[in-house]
C-alpha cells in the first residue's frame, strides 16, 4: 500500500528496509533528534502550543482542526523552518492530504493491496479495488509533500533569508564535506533524495502521532473531570495564577507527566507499529520465527495487560505512583514509540510537543462535555480510525 502511495524504499524512512539507506536515514534522524540536539526547538514549541491556546479560545468549536495546526505548524518549522500563515496555506494542504494517506489507508497488512501486492501493477483506469483508487489518489500529494518545502528551503538558502532548520542543517553539512566527496563511504554519501526523504518522514510521522495523542487527552479530560481538575491544581500550585508551564517546570508537576503517560497507555496512537520484517531466522520464547517473517508489535494490547495494569480500560494516571509513595507503582507504557532497531527516532521531540501541549492546556483550559439544545450533557462516543496512526 505505501509503496503505490508514494513512499519511496530507499529514501522513505519507515518503508526503508535495510542496508546502508537504513544505517544512513537513521543516522540522520537520530543524530538531529537526540535530547540535545531538541533542546534549540524548546522555543518553537512552546510558541505554537500558546497559538494553539488563542486559537481555541477564539473558536472552541474547531478544537480538533487547531490541534493538527498545531502539529502542522510544529513539523513545518522545525523540519523546514517554514512559517505557516493560516489554515489556507498551500503546506497545510499537502500536510493534510499526506495525513489521510496514513490515517485512512487501512491497518497495516489488512488491505487487498497489502495482502495482493501484485495488483498495484493493474492499470490506471482500474478503479475497483478501493485500496488501489486511495493508493493512486494519494501519490501526488507524497510528491508534493517530498518536493515543495525542499524547494522553499533551498530558495530561503540562496536568498539567504532560511530559518535554521533540519532541512537547512544537511544542506549545509552537506557543503561542508562536498570538497572532500571522493573520500566518503556510501553510508556518508547524502543526496538531495535523502534530504527530502528524511525531511519529509519528519513531516509525515511527527504530525498526525502529535495530534492524536493529544486528541486521546482531551477525550480523557472530557471523560474525567475530576483528573482534569487534580491536574490544574497541581499545575495551579506550583505556577500560581500567573505564569505558563515551560519545560523548566516539568520535574515540579509528575502527575502531569503521569497524565501524559496514561495518555500514551490508555490509546497509544500507532496501536500496531510498523510491521517488522525479520532480516535472519530468530527465536522467542521457544518460537521459531523465519527470516522474511512480519513481526507486529500489539502496544495497544500490551497497555491494557491486566497482570500489569489494574483495571486497564481505566484512565487513571494515579496508578504510576510509586509503592513507597502509598500507590500502585505500575509500569510506565511501552511500545507506544515502536521497538528496538526501527524505534521512532523522534521520540525526544514528540513527547516533549505532547508534553508542553497537555500542560499548557490543562493551565488554561476546562473541557467539558457539549450540550445538546435541550441542555443535556452529551457524552462522546470516540470511535478509532483504522489508518497506521489513529
Ligand atoms: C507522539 C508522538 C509520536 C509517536 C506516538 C510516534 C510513534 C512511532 C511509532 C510507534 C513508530 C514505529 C516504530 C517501530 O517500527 O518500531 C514510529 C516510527 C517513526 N517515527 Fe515516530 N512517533 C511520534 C513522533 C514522531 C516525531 C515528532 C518524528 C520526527 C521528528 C517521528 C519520526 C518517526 C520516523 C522517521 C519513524 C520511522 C522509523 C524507522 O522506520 O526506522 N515520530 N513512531
Amino acid at each position: 500500500m505505501c509503496f503505490r502511495q508514494g513512499w519511496d524504499p530507499r529514501y522513505s524512512m519507515g518503508v526503508i528496509q535495510g542496508g546502508v539507506q537504513l544505517k544512513k536515514h537513521r543516522k540522520m534522524l537520530q543524530k538531529a533528534l537526540t535530547p540535545n540536539n531538541c533542546i534549540p526547538y524548546r522555543e518553537i514549541q512552546q510558541e505554537e502550543v500558546r497559538k494553539l491556546i488563542k486559537r481555541i479560545i477564539s473558536t472552541p468549536e474547531n478544537w480538533r482542526e487547531h490541534m493538527q495546526t498545531l502539529a502542522t505548524t510544529l513539523v513545518l518549522r522545525i523540519g523546514y523552518g517554514i512559517d505557516v500563515q493560516d489554515k489556507d496555506d498551500p503546506y497545510v494542504e499537502i500536510a493534510d492530504k499526506t495525513s489521510d494517506a496514513l490515517s485512512k489507508g487501512g491497518a497495516p497488512g489488512s488491505t487487498a493491496l497489502d495482502v495482493f501486492p501484485f495488483i498495484r501493477h493493474l492499470p490506471s483506469w482500474f478503479k475497483l479495488i478501493p485500496s488501489l483508487k486511495f493508493a493512486r489518489e494519494c501519490n501526488s500529494w507524497v510528491t508534493k509533500l517530498h518536493e515543495v518545502p525542499f524547494q522553499f528551503v533551498q530558495q530561503e538558502m540562496e536568498a539567504g533569508t532560511a530559518k535554521p532548520s533540519f532541512t537547512k542543517k544537511l544542506l549545509e553539512e552537506r557543503r561542508e564535506i562536498e570538497p572532500r566527496s571522493e573520500l566518503i563511504t556510501d553510508s556518508e554519501l547524502i543526496i538531495d533524495a535523502d534530504i527530502k526523504g528524511a525531511a519529509g518522514s519528519i513531516y509525515v510521522a511527527g504530525q498526525d502521532t502529535t495530534w492524536s495523542t493529544l486528541t486521546v487527552f482531551v477525550l480523557n479530560m472530557i471523560l474525567n473531570p475530576q483528573i482534569q481538575e487534580k491536574g490544574q491544581e497541581e499545575l495551579l500550585s506550583v505556577l500560581g495564577h500567573d505564569s505558563l508551564p515551560t519545560f523548566a517546570d516539568r520535574d515540579k508537576l509528575p502527575f502531569v507527566d503521569y497524565i501524559v503517560q496514561e495518555t500514551f497507555r490508555w490509546g497509544p496512537v500507532v496501536p500496531l507499529g510498523i510491521p517488522h520484517k525479520l532480516a535472519v531466522d530468530d527465536t522467542y520464547k521457544g518460537y521459531s520465527i523465519p527470516a522474511g517473517s512480519l513481526v507486529i508489535a500489539n502496544a495497544y494490547a500490551m497497555n491494557r495487560d491486566e497482570r500489569f495494569y489494574s483495571d486497564p480500560t481505566a484512565f487513571k494516571p494515579d496508578r504510576y505512583i510509586a509503592k513507597e509513595k502509598g500507590g500502585l507503582g505500575e509500569p510506565y507504557p511501552i511500545g507506544h514509540f515502536g521497538f528496538g532497531r526501527r524505534v521512532c527516532p523522534g521520540i525526544h521531540l514528540g513527547l516533549a510537543s505532547v508534553w508542553i501541549g497537555i500542560a499548557t492546556m490543562l493551565a488554561t483550559l476546562k473541557f467539558s462535555k457539549a450540550k445538546d439544545p435541550e441542555g443535556n450533557e452529551i457524552t462522546p462516543d470516540p470511535k478509532w480510525s483504522t489508518g497506521l496512526t489513529r
